[in-house]
């Protein structure tokens, strides 16, 4: 489990360290952190160029050359704004034989000091024009300059990273955003900062948590999963929603609705039938992949809503649900609701998602007392309690149609297992993307061959 802090968080906590330590101190530890990583990457290289922005971003990279050239290393600076640069920096980065240059010529690596915790927007043209020329891999300090370090947002030039290096905490953009690989440098924050705002789940988090049976279990004490999904135009979607949930756990999954025939063919171990009304007990549900929107499809979403267990809301259900508010009452506030909406069906719910994803799912967890779910390349997770996990895939594979629906199967089945919901949504959205990476293998892959790597993927996260 990884913890991610905000830069009002960050900030505060380095006033109070700063206020008892000497001046200075927590940027020479900071840069002493760059110079080490710089190094190590340089292997048999010799010259580093420096990108040196107006703030303490670029104080940091003057002080990681300073380091570096007392190491024999030739280190040439671009300042970007000369009247605005750290002072003391660039006067030690001089002292030892730094020189300050126009442009970056023949360097092994470049350390990317332009903006850090203060960035707001994209690179500024001026820096976007140095950045567009660069052939030699970047170091970014504390963040790729040109991200946004609480939403991980890109709205024009900015730094590709192959390596960042960060101080006393790891920052939203580390988990939001393409930061290369992510070094984390101890600068002495750790007693200042106190709970993370974002937490990123990590492999051994979903292992431990994801549901195995025990001895004493059978196929209804594992939790039984019901699937109202699908349709006599979309009998796909319930196919793949019910086929998530069985290869999720080894409880039992009960299918209700249109497509009971295709489920069966496809799934002889689901217990099909025609309505939710008929289909017997369940501990959570799935609505929504496929069901339509029809009249049909908002009894079914109603009933399911007044089951009272706990229920993952997917594609049509939300669009019901922002379409006809009348719905939102057929729930008990009291039994975990989590919605999966991608950013469409986030902008029919709730407006639309804008730059700042968290800030979105985090205002819809709340609004709608739901977990909130919002997909994406970076998937959210946001619980009513304030809660928020965040969720980055490696690969965009699993942007293909029907991806969604295997995720809805994959939720239901942790919700009927009776996992706390914002810990299921975050397991099954880490588990998803794992099974795409698995399944794609760097080729194009249908959500089938996603469905067909669940087993993989769990086996990937599950303990030895
Ligand atoms: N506060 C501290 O104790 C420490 C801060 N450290 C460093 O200090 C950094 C924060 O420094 P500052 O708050 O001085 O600010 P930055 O260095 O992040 O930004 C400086 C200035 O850059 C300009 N800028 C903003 N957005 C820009 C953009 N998109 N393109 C180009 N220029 C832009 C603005 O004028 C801004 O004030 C951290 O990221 C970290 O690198 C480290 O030395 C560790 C200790
Ligand atoms: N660019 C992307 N990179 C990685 N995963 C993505 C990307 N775009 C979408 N996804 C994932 O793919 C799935 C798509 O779901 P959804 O849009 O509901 O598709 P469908 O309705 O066709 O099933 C979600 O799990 C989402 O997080
Ligand atoms: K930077």
């Amino acid at each position: 489990m990884r913890g991610l802090w905000t830069t009002d968080r960050v900030r505060a906590a380095e006033e109070r360290v700063m206020a008892v330590v000497p001046a200075g101190a927590l940027m020479r530890r900071a840069a002493f952190g760059v110079a080490v990583v710089a190094a190590e990457l340089l292997a048999g290289g010799r010259r580093v160029g420096l990108l040196v922005g107006a703030g303490n971003n670029g104080g940091d990279a003057l002080w990681a050359g300073y380091y570096l050239r007392k190491r024999g290393v030739a280190v040439s600076a671009v300042l970007l704004t000369p009247d605005r640069v750290h002072a003391e920096g660039l006067a030690a980065f001089r002292r030892v034989g730094g020189r300050v240059v126009d442009r970056l010529a023949d360097v092994d690596l470049v350390i990317d000091g332009i903006v850090g915790l203060s960035a707001r927007g994209p690179l500024r043209p001026d820096a976007a024009e140095h950045v567009a020329h660069l052939d030699a891999p970047v170091l970014s300090v504390d963040l790729p300059s040109g991200i946004d370090p609480d939403t991980g947002a890109t709205s024009g030039p900015a730094v590709r990273a192959h390596t960042t290096v960060t101080f006393g905490c790891l920052k939203p953009v580390h988990a939001l955003a393409d930061c290369g690989d992510v070094r984390l440098v101890d600068i002495g924050l750790a007693g200042e900062l106190h709970g993370p705002d974002l937490v990123e789940l990590d492999v051994a988090d979903v292992g431990l948590a994801w549901p195995v049976p025990g001895p004493e279990d059978d196929k209804y004490t594992q939790g039984v999963t019901g699937i109202a999904a699908g349709s006599a135009t979309y009998p796909g979607a319930a196919v793949l929603a019910a086929g998530a949930a069985l290869l999720s756990t080894s409880g039992l999954v009960r299918y209700a609705g249109a497509a009971a025939e295709g489920v069966r063919a496809r799934w002889p171990e689901a217990v099909c039938t025609g309505s939710v009304t008929d289909a017997g007990r369940v501990q959570a549900w799935v609505v929504g992949p496929g069901l339509g929107t029809g009249l049909g499809a908002e009894a079914v979403l109603r009933t399911v809503l007044e089951a009272g267990v706990p229920v993952c809301a997917d594609a049509d259900a939300i669009t019901m649900l922002a379409n006809n508010p009348d719905l939102w009452d057929a729930r008990d506030p009291d039994t975990p609701l989590v919605l999966t909406p991608h950013d469409r069906e986030y902008e029919r719910l709730a407006g639309p998602v804008g730059d700042d994803r968290v800030t979105a799912a985090r205002k819809a967890a709340e609004r709608f007392n739901a977990v909130v779910l919002l997909k994406g390349h970076a998937t959210v997770v946001a619980g009513p309690d304030g809660r928020v996990l965040v969720n980055r895939a490696r690969s965009s594979w699993a942007a293909t149609a029907g991806s969604g629906d295997v995720l809805s199967g994959v939720l239901g089945s942790l919700l009927a297992a009776g996992l706390d919901p914002v810990l299921a949504a975050g397991c099954a959205a880490k588990v998803h993307v794992l099974a795409a990476e698995l399944a794609a293998d760097g080729a194009p892959i249908p959500a089938t061959s996603l469905l067909g790597a669940i087993p993989d993927a769990i086996r990937a996260v599950r303990p030895l």
